[in-house]
């Protein structure tokens, strides 16, 4: 109730920015501690920012701690700003001995608690709807940045992310896992694809995989979600999909696909061991790092089958 209520009025919304945990980003990287366990650097404006304090009035809310304060984010970086001009990063990082991390390498970096703030950050989202789609005019953000309007007009628009199903198909004793040719040297996960308008989750999972590697899916059920912030917002939808193993054999549609294996028990067991390679490592098999839902699709599996057969 306390974060809708600062959503929805501006005026409790600036009051709650001077008791808030600022992140600050520059150019969508945010700011990281340089301590081992990287965390999320969040400051006390007045020392780093030098005597700029209007910049704050850019800032997004991105949520609130249980003990009831707000956080909020703000990209230094940011060409669009409507109270200030943007910061010079260097000088930020080594007021603050942190540095800004590239978005997906932070995201890996974060703990599990922290990572997710990273991607509600609505920044991208702010920087890329600048003008109405209805009346190609521009819009504005109300004071916590959950809508932008245009002056005048009732149209309002919200931050938006697109459905994605990401299923692990398996036949009773091996799961299988793809790659694309985009992905990373040896880097399989489970299918993933975009929900089509109009498409259930169960239709979106058996199109999918019919179309990427030619199986039949039998049952879908659903396991876990979470909000993916790469490279645009998607929603994605954690699934395992059933298949006969009588009708395993693969038909890989290779303009999707470079590849895709059926993996059994043990090789899943060893490659959920296997840390994502660094540049120039020899190629190896390996699967979606920790805070992937890739990886807790896997790791499930791995565990019910470990139950089954003991
Ligand atoms: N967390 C994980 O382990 C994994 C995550 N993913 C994520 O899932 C998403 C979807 O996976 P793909 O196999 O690429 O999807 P996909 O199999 O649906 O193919 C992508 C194509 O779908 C079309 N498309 C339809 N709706 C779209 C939309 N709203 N936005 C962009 N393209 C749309 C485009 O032509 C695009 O080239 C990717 O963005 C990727 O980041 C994919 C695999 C693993
Ligand atoms: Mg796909």
């Amino acid at each position: 109730r306390f974060l809708n209520h600062l959503k929805e009025d501006d005026v409790a919304c600036e009051e709650a920015v001077s008791n808030s945990d600022l992140m600050l980003f520059h150019s969508l990287k945010p700011l990281l501690k340089k301590n081992r366990d990287r965390t999320l650097s969040s400051v006390l404006l007045e020392s780093k920012l030098g005597a700029d304090l209007s910049i704050i009035r850019d800032s997004i809310l991105i949520g609130c701690s249980d003990r009831g304060s707000a956080h909020f984010c703000l990209d230094l970086g940011n060409t669009m700003f409507v109270f200030s001009a943007a910061v010079d990063a260097t000088a930020v990082e080594e007021e603050c001995a942190a540095m800004f991390v590239d978005l997906r390498k932070s995201f890996f970096l974060l703990s599990k608690s922290e990572a997710p703030l990273v991607s509600q950050a609505l920044l991208r989202w702010h920087q890329t709807h600048r003008f109405c789609s209805f009346s190609g005019k521009p819009t504005k953000r109300n004071r916590s940045g959950s809508q932008r309007f245009t002056e005048g007009s009732k149209v309002i628009h919200y931050p938006q992310m697109s459905p994605v199903v990401i299923a692990l198909v398996h036949d009773g004793s091996r799961c299988l896992l793809g790659r694309q040719a985009s992905f990373p040297p040896g880097f399989y996960s489970a299918l993933a694809g975009f929900c089509d308008m109009g498409e259930n989750v169960e239709e979106t999972v058996r199109r999918e995989v019919a179309e990427e590697v030619g199986l039949e899916v039998q049952s879908v059920t659903y396991s876990c979600s979470q909000h993916w912030p790469f490279p645009n917002s998607s929603f994605m939808i954690g699934c395992f999909a059933a298949i006969s193993p009588a009708h395993s054999q693969l038909s890989v549609d290779h303009s999707e696909l470079e590849d895709a294996r059926w993996f059994d028990l043990r090789q899943i067991q060893a490659g959920l061991k296997i840390a994502p390679p660094k540049k120039g490592d020899p190629v190896v098999t390996w699967f979606p790092p920790r805070h992937a839902i890739g990886q807790w699709l896997i790791a499930e599996w791995a565990e019910q089958q470990r139950h089954h057969l003991t």
